[in-house]
């Protein structure tokens, strides 16, 4: 459900409400039983939430949301646009949930809803966001953040980090390791021969050195690895330019070095149906491409678009990954 202060139980009511999405898969909410009927309220639907004990459950009858209620906050705990403790509390619970239930196959995938990753820490629980508290409880993987859309995907060599930091993080075994998750994943889900695009650190590839040596110190033999063990990847290639060329098709995937050089050119395309998936995991996990909203919170004018399309995908990767398993 994500930080029920924020917009998430809002955008699940209306991404549910499409038979599209439940023509798909079957889907319930790890969550908070008041927060999810305000939710679905707010959305203007005409669903209806039933708390289930367990899972698997039995199917719900249309309209029906089937809810495992895992907090049951006060009124004051999940004022819209408020973040307490008690709500970062809850959604660390929905996620590690989510994660077990994943990792004993009772459920195929997981999509979230966004949290406040403030709140969360003010709760005692330190990650940076989703990505990296799945990856320690999933088995600590090494994970990579990918954000997609019809018309770009990009994944990240570091995540978030403050700007200051990056130059210190982009190793080469870093990004060796990010292209390499990302050229896998690719193959696996989203295009069988994949040609990634690896971005410089500086402008204009440092210029032979003048403004900066990591693109030709150690992005240029990241890339030569990655080509050598017969991966599709070209780079350093220079940030400004490159997104034009990613945008209208030459590429299926672009390894970018920090967050905002990827997630700009990713959110001014696809910021109503952009997906969030982290790579690398044992389960399959997307997510919403936006944060919590609190300025629209309890509106009901915020946008489910990228919910659904998180959801959408992450049953089509459930899928993907049964075809695979039959084919074995
Ligand atoms: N997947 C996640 O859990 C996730 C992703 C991004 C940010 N966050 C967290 O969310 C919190 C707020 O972050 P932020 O303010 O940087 O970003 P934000 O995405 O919440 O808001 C940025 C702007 O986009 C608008 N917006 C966001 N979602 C929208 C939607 N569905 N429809 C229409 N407009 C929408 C907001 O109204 C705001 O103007 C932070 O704690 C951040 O860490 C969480
Ligand atoms: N970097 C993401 C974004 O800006 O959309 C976001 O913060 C999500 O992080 P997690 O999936 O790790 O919570």
């Amino acid at each position: 459900m994500g930080d029920p202060s924020g917009v998430g139980p809002e955008i699940i009511a209306a991404a549910l409400a499409d038979p599209q999405v439940t023509s798909c898969c079957t889907p319930f909410v790890l969550g908070d039983l008041g927060a999810m009927q305000r939710g679905i309220a707010v959305s203007g639907t005409e669903l209806r939430v039933e708390p289930i004990d367990a899972v698997p459950f039995t199917a719900p009858a249309a309209g029906v949301i089937p809810l495992r209620e895992l907090s049951s906050l006060s009124p004051d705990q999940m004022a819209y646009g408020h973040p307490t403790p008690a709500g970062g509390n809850a959604c660390f619970k929905y996620i590690l949930e989510a994660a077990r239930l994943c990792l004993e196959g009772k459920a195929h995938a997981m999509a979230t809803a966004p949290i406040n990753k403030e709140s969360m820490n003010s709760a005692g629980h330190h990650y940076p966001g989703h990505t990296e508290l799945l990856a320690e409880i999933t088995g600590g993987h090494e994970v990579v953040m990918m954000l997609a859309g019809d018309k770009l995907r990009v994944t990240l060599v570091t995540i978030h980090e403050a700007l200051a930091d990056v130059p210190r993080l982009v190793t080469r075994e870093r990004i060796l390791s990010t292209i390499e998750i990302t050229h896998r994943a690719l193959t696996r889900w989203f295009a069988p021969a994949p040609r990634l695009a690896v971005l410089a650190l500086n402008p204009h590839c440092g210029e032979g050195g003048m403004f900066g040596k990591e693109d030709k110190e150690i992005i240029t033999p990241a890339v030569r690895e990655a080509r050598e063990r017969g991966i599709d990847a070209v780079g350093p290639l220079s940030a400004d330019t490159l997104f034009h060329f990613a945008a209208r098709g030459d590429y299926d995937g672009v390894v970018c070095m920090y967050h905002d050089q990827g997630l700009i050119p990713l959110k001014l395309l696809h910021f109503d149906d952009g997906v969030n998936v982290t790579l690398g995991l044992p389960i399959i996990r997307t997510s919403v491409d936006h944060g919590t909203a609190y300025d629209l919170a309890g509106t009901g004018k915020a946008s489910a678009a990228s919910m659904k399309q998180a959801i959408l995908m992450a049953a089509q990767m459930a899928r993907r990954d049964a075809e695979l398993k039959e084919q074995q």
